[in-house]
């Protein structure tokens, strides 16, 4: 295999992905995980990648539609490109469940994400013995607390090849190789037959989809009559109003800062639901549901008050943000870690503040829950 040259654009294969990461994919937790990966990862590599990424955002000669065609045009990959440069850095900031959630009194973040997961699959009704795949599982988080949760059998579908090996290792870990198998796949083009799951789930992943029926569509089809669709979709809400220049810009930091094709309002996405054949059960937004004195799923992105009392809570706070900014820059000014960690870094965090500002402005929502039956005839 030829040496990467600097300025190439890669492609998400398989191959460069393993390049890429080397042996990152062993877990490694701590505090210190994320600048040890970073310095394991192929530098030339990892730059290309991110300029990969940036030329779904700012080609120069292109205007904002030619773009948002080309992003839908080559989602799959762009998303696949994304995970490669953020799986580190969400793992290192949030844990091993990529989602939002509301937080309780009391809770930690990790135990308010376990609630939000078994809210699903408490509502889709899974239970012991099923058989259940999880669209877009990411390292794996909430299907094994499907699996502890339920007792149900759960499939992972994930095209990045990254996130495959690392929720292997989870499972591993954590002694449930024979209660779930984790499939390399596009969720457009699922490697399954038809009418083979008792229930179909995706957390915060089909916003992924450049539109929303190709993956209802594909959902549908694997699932067997009667079986259950449950899904948190993230959406736009009524309150957004799509010629207001400020409510843009929020949107579309969330659409870069997130790989996301193009955010959907909410009630678009229940009538592509209807309109692949599922009877709808439950619609709601979940995020205004708040009990007193529970906290709004975005105050965890940048705590003005910095948490010593756990490592997450000081990473996740303004400070502790700034601390690992820091030491990046750093890292990357002796050549330790690759320097487009630091954009990476960037891009996260513009994400990051735009899922915040959209959530205070009530015009984006992570956890629109839908569940539908797939009818018996
Ligand atoms: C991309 C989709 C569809 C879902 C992921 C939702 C969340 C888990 C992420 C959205 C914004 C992310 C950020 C971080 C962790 C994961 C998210 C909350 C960081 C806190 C990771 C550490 C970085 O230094 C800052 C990041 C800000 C954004």
């Amino acid at each position: 295999m030829p040496k990467a040259i600097e300025g190439d654009l890669v492609e998400p294969t398989t191959e460069n992905t393993n390049l890429l990461h080397g042996s990152t994919s062993k877990l490694d937790p701590g505090p210190l995980s994320l600048l040890s990966s970073l310095t394991k990862k192929d530098k030339t590599l990892q730059k290309n990648t991110y300029k990969t990424y940036e030329v779904f955002w700012d080609s120069p000669e292109a205007d904002s539609e030619t773009t948002e065609l080309q992003r839908k045009q080559k989602s799959t990959d762009m998303t696949n490109t994304f995970y490669n440069l953020v799986t580190d850095f969400y793992e290192y900031g949030w844990g091993e469940s990529f989602h939002f959630a509301r937080r309780c009194k009391g809770e930690t973040l990790a135990q308010s994400l376990t609630r939000h997961e078994e809210y699903l699959f408490a509502s889709a009704n899974i239970k012991k013995g099923m058989k259940v795949l999880d669209v877009g599982c990411g390292v794996g988080g909430p299907a094994r607390t499907c699996v502890r949760f339920t007792g149900a059998y759960v499939v992972g579908l994930n095209n990045n090849d990254y996130q495959i090996e690392k929720a292997r290792r989870y499972a591993k870990q954590k002694g449930q190789e024979n209660y779930s198998q984790f499939v390399k796949g596009d969720f457009l083009h699922m490697p399954f037959e038809d009418n083979s799951f008792d229930a179909v789930y995706a957390i915060e992943a089909t916003c992924h989809s450049p539109d929303l029926i190709s993956v209802y569509k594909e959902m549908f089809r694997v699932l067997k009559p009667g079986g259950t669709f449950a899904i948190y979709e993230w959406c736009t809400t009524e309150k957004y109003d799509e010629k207001n220049k400020e409510m843009i810009e929020i949107i579309k930091e969330i659409e870069y800062g997130n790989s996301l094709p193009k955010l959907y309002p909410a009630s678009y996405s229940v009538d592509c639901v209807k309109k692949c054949g599922f009877e709808i059960q439950v619609s709601e937004d979940l995020a205004p549901t708040s009990v007193s004195g529970d906290s709004d799923w975005y105050q965890d992105l940048f705590q003005k008050r910095v948490c010593f009392s756990s490592i997450g809570g000081f990473v996740r706070s303004k400070f502790g943000s700034s601390v690992m900014s820091f030491f990046l820059k750093f890292f990357s000014f002796l050549r330790l870690v690759p320097s487009s960690a630091t954009n990476v870094d960037k891009f996260l965090k513009v994400g990051g503040i735009g899922c915040a500002k959209g959530g205070k402005a009530d015009i984006f929502t992570p956890m629109f829950i839908i569940v539908a039956k797939k009818p018996l005839a």
